[in-house]
């Protein structure tokens, strides 16, 4: 499947300045809660609060929140609800399971399936992007836990990246590692945050980089020392 031109950003709700903190706490005061829309897809929860223009994503699809056809559907439908709701400027996805972002794509969509079923989940891995990549609303990937491969992909199409600093967590398009090649487009934007040097480095070995690695590679806006954001 090809791809057609995307736009990305230029609209008002595009802030002027860098974004380089969240406010990812609870509601400071009860009035806030009425202005709080929240809703539950069996793999995805979103909470906007109105009055700030910001919407969390939380990924809730144990145990990895692996891209499956069903997980990939259920974030564009949120996606797409998220930009026709003109009070929603920025959005935060993030993991509501402990220790892990997203595992990327479900290793068992790509096992024994018709080609039909392939052709349909490649789409939507696609799709996923496009709408990501193309979103008028600011991005934002909190990671908080492990991202390889697809969930780095996912976290890299973001406007701006924070990650918790933990050794346990790795980030990167480690596909080599798993004797796969990273597509061209997984590829290029990796090359778009960090350049080609260090992409090139990053793929023929399939690193995965802890937090601090990364900030230094320029991968961040930010990040924090906290375990969970
Ligand atoms: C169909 C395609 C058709 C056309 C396309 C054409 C061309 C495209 C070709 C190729 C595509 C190339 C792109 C690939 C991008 C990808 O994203 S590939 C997926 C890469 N991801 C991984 O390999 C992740 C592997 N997992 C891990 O490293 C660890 O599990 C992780 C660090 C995430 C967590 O570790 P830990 O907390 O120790 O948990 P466990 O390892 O014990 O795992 C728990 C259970 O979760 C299952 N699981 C893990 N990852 C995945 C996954 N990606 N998909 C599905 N399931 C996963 C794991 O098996 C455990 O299950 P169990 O408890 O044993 O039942």
């Amino acid at each position: 499947m090809g791809f057609g031109t995307v736009s990305r950003g230029g609209s008002s709700r595009w802030p002027d300045q860098r974004l380089c903190t969240v406010e990812m706490g609870p509601p400071c005061h009860t009035s806030c809660l009425s202005r709080r829309k929240s809703s539950s897809s069996p793999k995805i929860k979103v909470d906007l609060d109105s009055s700030t223009g910001i919407a969390v994503m939380k990924f809730q699809s144990p145990p990895v929140n692996s891209l499956s056809l069903d997980f990939l559907t259920e974030f564009c439908i949120s996606l797409e609800k998220l930009e026709m709701d003109r009070s929603c400027r920025g959005v935060v996805v993030t993991s509501a399971l402990p220790k892990i972002f997203s595992a990327g794509l479900d290793i068992m969509e790509m096992y024994g399936k018709s080609p039909e079923r392939c052709g349909e989940f490649w789409k939507a891995v696609q799709e996923m992007w496009l709408k990501l990549y193309g979103s008028n609303m600011v991005t934002i990937a909190a990671i908080n836990g492990s991202s390889p491969a697809g969930g780095c992909l996912m976290a890299l199409t973001c406007d701006y990246r924070i990650m918790a600093e933990n050794p346990r967590y790795g980030i990167g398009l480690n596909e080599t590692q798993l004797g796969i090649v990273a597509p061209f487009w997984f590829k290029d934007t990796m090359v778009n945050t960090v350049g080609h040097r260090t992409t090139e480095l990053a793929l023929e070995l399939g690193l995965l980089y802890s937090a601090p690695d990364a900030l230094r590679l320029a991968w961040w806006t930010s990040w924090c020392r906290r375990t969970r954001c």
